[in-house]
């Protein structure tokens, strides 16, 4: 007997077997073997009890359609209205409506956690605390990170964010019809007629606040008056590719992971021009050791999101890596400038949509500004814009109706209110479906109406709970105080001083769900408001 037919064992003869009958037989075996996933996939597999889509039942095409098609927001809505609090999306993925099934899954320590959907995100090689999936290592960056974002943190960049307030007053100001001069329209300056996006003023205003915030330094889109060197779309792209991407993160490595890329230019995410400007500051900040001392390349003694970082870096280097600076602080603009400025957007449609809110509004600022509740003059504070109780009712219901995220929000988990769920099944969150449960909001939950907020402070306290548009849990959104200090200071100003006119009343506002929701046309018509003084001469 020869050595070689001694050491074949029976395992290898199967697979040499099984290879031979493989390389015959293919064409009729693969699409055998896909005709088979699909018939376990629908009738036999663990989640074949819950309803949805056909398509979805086998395959993950339905939810990479819808997300190809940014509706998914609105595709969520139907399914749940066809099919029920629970809507299978995808073979291993269940999409719940009920907010306190959300509520359970978002909070901490329930043993639920995000998906691969995050991991195509950039920046792979160093994932940030959005992009972060290992829960012990995210919660370890995000104790580096809170200290930055906390409100008292985020209050002592106040003055960073009262002038960038004061720049967009003042770019808007140049649209507003001069009625100190005779004939003004005639005289082809701006007037009544001139068409204001308002809806990429606050898209400008949201990305220069974050780059004083994060680097200390504007990124300068109000100043330019326009999407400079196409930033602001390269991010929309970005965002549309990790929504799609996202639901099928095995061909990441195909795309964007695929070292190719690099060889294109225009490809390379590392050429984008607020990518450029974080890196820039980074290294000015070196040696980091300075920023220790609060004598930082930012100079002016304020501690911007980075030198925090970097002093958290510095603490524990093991803890908070080098590469993680760069990467909670390049992220923040990615995570807090799409969301922030399609919350105001939001704002202002509903508001300007809806004559007698907006007239109760208006009447509710001018009158604390009359009154001293607000200032007067220059901007708000904070705790100012607490005291305009129709103001924060209005400002919550838009959250509640177009919340910024419109992708639905994924988690792993086994077990709901009791409902054991297959391992490996995906729990789907829209908080676009949440918002609208009528046993939690009342039956008008598909209405805007920000009286709801104020008729019955207990019930106002149940919504709250049930409130999604920053997430929950250990994952709740760590730029909240940022983004509502900025929004509770810039909405009540730009409404104090200026009169706003929808130029397309009762059209919809093109709502894009790349993750976050993308809006397009608030097209408006601006004109400053008379000061008292000036009314009476
Ligand atoms: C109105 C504005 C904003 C909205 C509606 C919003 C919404 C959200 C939501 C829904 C999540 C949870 C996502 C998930 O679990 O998958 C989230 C997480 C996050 N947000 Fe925001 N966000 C806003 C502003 C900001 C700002 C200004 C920043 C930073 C400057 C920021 C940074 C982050 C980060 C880093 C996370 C990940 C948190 C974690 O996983 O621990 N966001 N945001």
């Amino acid at each position: 007997m020869s050595t070689d037919e001694v050491t074949i064992s029976p395992t290898r003869t199967i697979l040499l077997g099984a290879w031979e009958i493989f390389k015959e037989q293919w064409p009729l075996l693969i699409p055998l073997f896909i005709v088979l996933r699909i018939l376990y996939r629908r009738y036999a597999s663990p989640l074949r009890e819950y309803p949805g889509p056909f398509l979805a039942s086998f395959s993950r095409l339905w939810k990479v359609m819808s997300t190809i098609s940014e509706r998914t927001h609105l595709d969520h809505i139907e399914l749940h209205r066809k099919y029920g609090p629970i809507v299978r999306i995808s073979p291993n993925e269940l999409s719940f409506s009920s907010p306190s099934v959300a509520r359970h899954v978002l909070s901490a320590g329930k043993r639920f956690y995000k998906t691969d959907f995050y991991s195509v995100f950039p920046p792979p090689e160093n994932p940030d605390i959005f992009t972060e999936i290992r829960e012990d290592v995210h919660a370890m960056k995000k104790k580096v990170a809170n200290v930055p974002y906390s409100m008292a943190a985020m209050r002592q960049l106040s003055p960073f964010i009262d002038d960038t307030i004061d720049f967009l007053v003042s770019r808007l100001d140049q649209f507003c019809p001069d009625t100190a001069i005779p004939g003004f329209q005639q005289a082809g300056l701006p007037g009544r007629n001139t068409v204001v996006n308002l809806g990429d003023w606050l898209h400008f205003f949201a990305f220069d606040v974050l780059g004083e915030v994060a680097f200390g330094r504007s990124f300068g889109f109000l100043a330019a008056g326009v999407d400079k060197e196409n930033a602001i779309k390269t991010i929309d792209n970005s965002q549309k590719y990790n929504g799609i991407v996202g639901q099928i993160p095995e061909i990441d490595c195909l795309l964007r992971r695929n070292p190719l890329w690099r060889w294109i230019p225009a490809l390379d995410p590392n050429n984008a021009v607020i990518t450029r400007i974080a890196r820039e500051e980074m290294e000015k900040r070196r040696p980091f050791e300075i920023e220790r001392d609060g004598k930082g390349a930012s100079g002016d003694g304020r501690e911007d999101l980075l030198s925090s970082l970097i002093k958290g870096h510095l603490k524990d280097k093991t803890k908070f890596h080098e590469g993680d600076i760069f990467a909670v602080a390049h992220g923040a603009i990615f995570a807090g400038s799409d969301s922030t400025a399609s919350t105001m957007q939001s704002f202002f449609w509903h508001v300007l949509s809806a004559p007698k809110v907006l007239a109760r509004l208006v009447e509710e600022i001018d009158t604390a500004a009359r009154d001293g509740t607000i200032s007067a003059q220059g901007n708000i504070q904070w705790t100012e814009a607490q005291n305009l109780p129709y103001f924060q009712a209005c400002l919550k219901e838009a959250m509640r109706m177009r919340p910024a995220v419109g992708v639905n929000i994924a988690r792993y988990g086994i077990e709901i209110e009791g409902r054991h769920i297959p391992g490996g099944t995906r729990l789907a969150l829209n908080g676009w479906v949440l918002h609208r449960d009528k046993a939690t909001f009342g039956q008008d939950a598909d209405y805007y109406r920000p009286e709801r907020w104020l008729e019955d402070p207990e019930n106002a306290k149940v919504m709250e709970r049930y409130m999604f548009q920053f997430g929950g849990g250990a994952h709740v959104c760590i730029g909240r105080n940022l983004a509502l200090l900025e929004i509770n200071k810039v909405i009540p100003r730009l409404l104090r001083d200026f009169e706003f006119e929808l130029v397309y009343p009762g059209r919809e506002l093109k709502a894009k769900a790349t993750f976050f929701v993308v809006q397009e046309g608030l097209e408006v018509y601006i004109s400053r408001k008379k000061s008292e003084k000036e009314a009476q001469q």
